[in-house]
């Protein structure tokens, strides 16, 4: 029977090259065997190499450039698919491979299955296609060497026509606990004892959700790849990293989740504007025109939606499909970037970033420039041009917002208290009487309270006087003029429309019949609590009667059946629900009211812009899910953090990369507003009913709530205050350093103050969030709290850079990420694509962090960078992106940037992006 045996990883990491080659094999559980038909899941395939003497070079007139590429002869197909390559060593016979080789959890590796070793040597990796001789090379079976004794192999490096020798080969299968003890061996001098890269295995689950292979997590990541590497440290020991980088589903959950509500919201307001009532010509106009204009965008949404529906296959858009128009609300290239670290005698460290092309509208275009101007231009546009109409400013219209989420809420939770009301007076239960009381009072205080809003009064009045008809014999300014009433009367007062002669009057506008209205409502609920109470109290009297055996007893219990609370309830309560109708409506259309002002004021530009914010912010919520998703998951078992999240809230740190120049200066307007606008969203964390662990969104567009759902067992590890809901509050800050050829021009020719006051801006938000978190949080409470100095330095440090105004200053870029890393926070690397600047950026943070805290050896820094740039996840993430191993960069474009962001040579060049 044909063995079917999944190896996921396999490492080649070859020291000393072409002499001897060691492979090792490691199983996850103490056994297996190859007899079994299953998948059998091995942890390593381990490639490891003593030194390597006499290495035969073709010509000897210059030093060897080697690389080992790994490619697999699959039984059944007899082909060699060439699967995996190390990076290149220059310069040695003795080369030390960093790199790791790895194979997806569902990669078939077969008892028969080959795997040939080929070892090259290149002449001039600096052209497109790497040029390279071939030194030598090996093939052996995989069932060989399982089932070798000591599950070793050596095997002979030969050259093409198998005649001449050039090394030897050994291969290992390494049990898990074999490979641990290896990990800490000391690195010697001698190159025969030295021990080089491994990769390990990554499945869906284990890889990445860890190895309780959370369910939570799976549902959300997908897609996974990994890479292993073996640095040395400076004590000459090894650390082992492993890479990993997965997509989400939530690329696409969110965006669908949040257009349909959009759709609700619209519809809502829609509607609204069409309950409006009877209005003067000029308003019905205006208000039919912006009813046309909102259905067309509805339906656009619509549209949108469905096609999103119809989308399945990979959980990510490319770079490529950026300025796709169906998927315009879908982030781009959305990733976790994960370096996991196992250094010795250190704990294991884990440091999460999330890749994502900055949110912005392509499709749209930048030719006018982003959100930020864009939202600025409209605003002061709106505010002096002489429309027919009244300019509210946006806070009143988000006010107004706000007053009609309230109504839509409150009403039929306090029509099902009131309901409720009654339903425990036609029972007869004290208690349940008492409870349902106690919650209709609470919810019809907050309603009140709603209205307390000088702007309902005025846009009452404003509403008033649109009626057909209308007239105000005096200017009627309600008390307490607010801005919008001064701009009300400087920019034309409905009042002051002219109206036709022949349209009847109005009697005079009562101002004080809103306050009679309102204050109904109060009124009535009183006499609800008033009666209830005397109710109760009744019935106490009749109990204690009942009990001292009073003869009134019968009648007592007569007078007090279900059907008498009932009935002297009834008419208190439906008195409420009409106060309250009067109120819904009143309030509903003025607020309509001044929404219909808001649209009228900038059709068709401000519904465009709507949907441009819309856009952005899908793509920006959707990363922020993820970002949350994750730290959480990989924070629970950390009371400090937990603790932090429901006191304080969370940071949440963007880096730019964008130029501020021509279309790119457009984006990062875009993203600026995008990530502010995350501050309107806050998470709550539930318990999961069911299989389904995708996060649920409610709300409207000034405010959504994430509910992120969590298996019973994690929950359970919640604080209580987060398991009772409480709503966890984000901290989004961003800061942008462009650093390409386009920033260069940005910087002699252009302008840089948009990446000037954005990181000034933040700087200040990042402040604010430190002080909050210092205030409310112990001082002993997180890991790096003893870095509370340190913190206070790196802060004032990285205001001192940003103060500078230095060209490209990358320092600013890695104190902000230091300081979201120690302060607990989530980090976000962003450039257009998320795939060629971001690559270069994240793996320099991943080295720069090996280097500062995991002491990685100083001479293997660029190394390291370039192994990882080469071979790792970031260089799948271009191919998963263009087809292509290329960063899209040319030469120019790496001359402009800083040093430690140019790629290694060969890995960069003309890509189809
Ligand atoms: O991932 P990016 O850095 O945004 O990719 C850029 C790249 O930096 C640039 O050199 C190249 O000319 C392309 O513009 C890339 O953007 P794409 O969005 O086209 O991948």
């Amino acid at each position: 029977m044909r063995t079917h045996i999944h190896i996921l990883e396999l490492m080649s990491l070859w020291h000393g090259a072409l002499q001897k080659l060691q492979v090792f094999l490691v199983e996850t559980k103490s056994q297996f065997t190859f007899s079994q038909s299953f998948l059998l899941r091995i942890l390593f395939l381990f490639v490891l190499s003593p030194a390597c003497k006499d290495l035969v070079a073709a010509t000897r007139d210059r030093k060897l450039n080697t690389f080992i590429q790994v490619s697999v002869l699959h039984p059944a197909e007899h082909i060699l698919t060439r699967y995996s390559s190390t990076e290149i060593v220059e310069g040695t016979k003795d080369p030390l491979f960093l790199t790791g080789v790895t194979f997806p959890p569902e990669y078939p590796i077969y008892e028969e299955t080959k795997i040939k070793l080929t070892v090259y040597d290149v002449k001039d990796k600096s052209q497109d296609t790497v040029s390279r001789s071939f030194l030598g090379c090996t093939t052996f079976r995989v069932a060989d060497l399982v089932k070798s004794k000591e599950q070793q192999l050596t095997l002979t490096l030969k050259t093409s026509d198998g005649g001449k020798t050039v090394g030897t080969i050994e291969v290992n299968l390494v049990k898990m606990g074999e490979l641990e003890d290896g990990e800490t061996d000391p690195i010697t001098t001698d190159a025969q004892d030295q021990k080089c890269a491994l990769v390990r295995e990554c499945t869906a689950t284990e890889g990445i959700s860890g190895k309780d292979n959370l369910p939570s997590l799976s549902a959300v990541l997908k897609n996974p790849i990994c890479k292993l590497y073996r640095f040395p440290t400076s004590d000459n020991k090894w650390m082992r990293i492993r890479e990993q980088m997965a997509e989400t589903t939530l690329s696409f959950h969110v965006p669908k989740e949040l257009i349909n509500l959009h759709i609700k919201e619209d519809m809502r307001r829609n509607q609204e504007l069409k309950d409006l009532g009877e209005l003067a010509p000029h308003w019905d106009n205006m208000r039919k025109s912006v009813i046309a204009h909102c259905d067309q965008m509805l339906s656009m949404y619509q549209d949108t939606l469905a096609e999103l529906g119809k989308h399945t296959g990979s959980s990510f858009k490319s770079s490529c499909s950026k300025g796709e128009k169906t998927l315009e609300f879908i982030p781009i290239n959305l990733h976790l970037q994960r370096m996991h670290v196992h250094s010795p005698q250190l704990k294991d460290s884990l440091y999460d970033v999330i890749t994502v092309g900055a949110p912005a509208a392509h499709f749209q275009g930048f030719k006018n420039g982003g959100l930020r101007k864009l939202l600025s231009k409209f605003e002061a546009e709106r505010r002096n041009t002489g429309y027919q109409c009244i300019y509210y400013s946006p806070e009143n219209t988000a006010k107004a917002k706000e007053v009609l989420s309230n109504i839509n809420h409150l009403q039929p939770l306090i029509s099902s208290h009131a309901d409720l009301l009654l339903n425990s007076a036609s029972q007869h239960s004290p208690d349940s009487l008492k409870n349902s009381l106690k919650m209709l009072s609470e919810k019809t205080e907050l309603f009140v309270h709603a209205f307390k809003d000088q702007l309902v009064r005025s846009a009452l009045l404003a509403l008033y006087t649109a009626r057909p008809g209308s007239v105000l014999k005096k200017p009627a300014v309600p008390r307490n003029t607010t801005e919008e009433e001064g701009d009300l009367q400087h920019q034309g007062h409905p009042s002051q429309i002219k109206r036709q002669d022949s349209i009847p009057h109005h009697s005079e506008y009562d101002e004080e019949e809103w306050d009679r209205v309102w204050a109904n409502v109060g009124k009535s609920l009183n006499c609800v609590i008033a009666m209830v109470d005397r109710l109760l109290e009744k019935d106490n009297v009749s109990s204690t009667k009942e009990g001292e055996n009073d003869p009134s007893a019968a009648d007592c219990k007569v007078f007090h059946t279900g059907g008498d609370w009932y009935e002297q309830l009834y008419p208190l309560v439906i008195t409420l629900k009409d106060c309250m109708g009067e109120v819904v409506t009143r309030a509903k259309q003025s607020m309509a009211f001044v929404l219909l002002q808001e649209l009228a004021c900038g059709l068709p530009q401000c519904l465009m812009l709507t949907l441009r914010r819309d856009i952005v912010f899908s793509q920006a919520l959707a990363g922020l899910v993820c970002g949350f998703i994750i730290k959480l998951h990989t924070g629970l078992h950390d009371q400090g953090f937990l603790q932090q999240l429901h006191t304080v809230g969370l940071l949440v740190q963007y880096e730019g990369l964008l130029s501020t120049y021509s279309e790119e200066a457009g984006m990062l307007e875009d993203m600026a507003v995008g990530i502010s606008d995350l501050q309107k969203v806050m998470f709550k964390i539930i318990e999961a009913k069911s299989e389904d662990f995708l996060p649920i969104i409610t709300g409207r567009r000034e405010h959504y709530v994430i509910e992120v759902q969590l298996p019973a067992k994690m929950f359970e590890l919640l604080p209580q205050e987060i398991k009772e809901g409480k709503l966890l509050r984000m901290y989004p800050v961003l800061f942008n350093v462009g650093i390409n050829e386009q920033q260069t021009l940005a910087e002699r020719f252009g302008d840089t103050t948009l990446q000037e006051n954005i990181n000034q801006e933040n700087l200040e938000l990042l402040k604010e969030y430190y002080k909050l978190f210092t205030e409310k949080m112990p001082p002993d409470c997180l890991p790096h709290f003893q870095e509370q100095n340190d913190l206070k330095g790196l802060l004032e440090n990285l205001h001192q850079n940003i103060q500078a105004k230095k060209r490209k200053n990358v320092e600013i870029m890695w104190l902000a990420a230091t300081i979201c890393r120690k302060l607990n926070g989530v980090r976000f690397t962003c450039c257009k694509s998320a795939k060629d600047r971001t690559s270069m950026s994240v793996t320099l943070e991943q080295c720069s962090i090996l280097r500062d805290e995991h002491q990685l050896h100083k001479d293997f820094f660029i190394r390291a960078l370039d192994c990882m740039r080469r071979e790792g996840c970031r260089i799948e993430n271009v191919l998963k992106n263009v087809k292509c191993r290329k960063y899209a960069f040319n030469m120019i474009q790496l001359m402009a940037f800083p040093k430690y962001y140019r790629p290694p040579e060969g890995t960069y060049g003309k890509a189809d992006t």
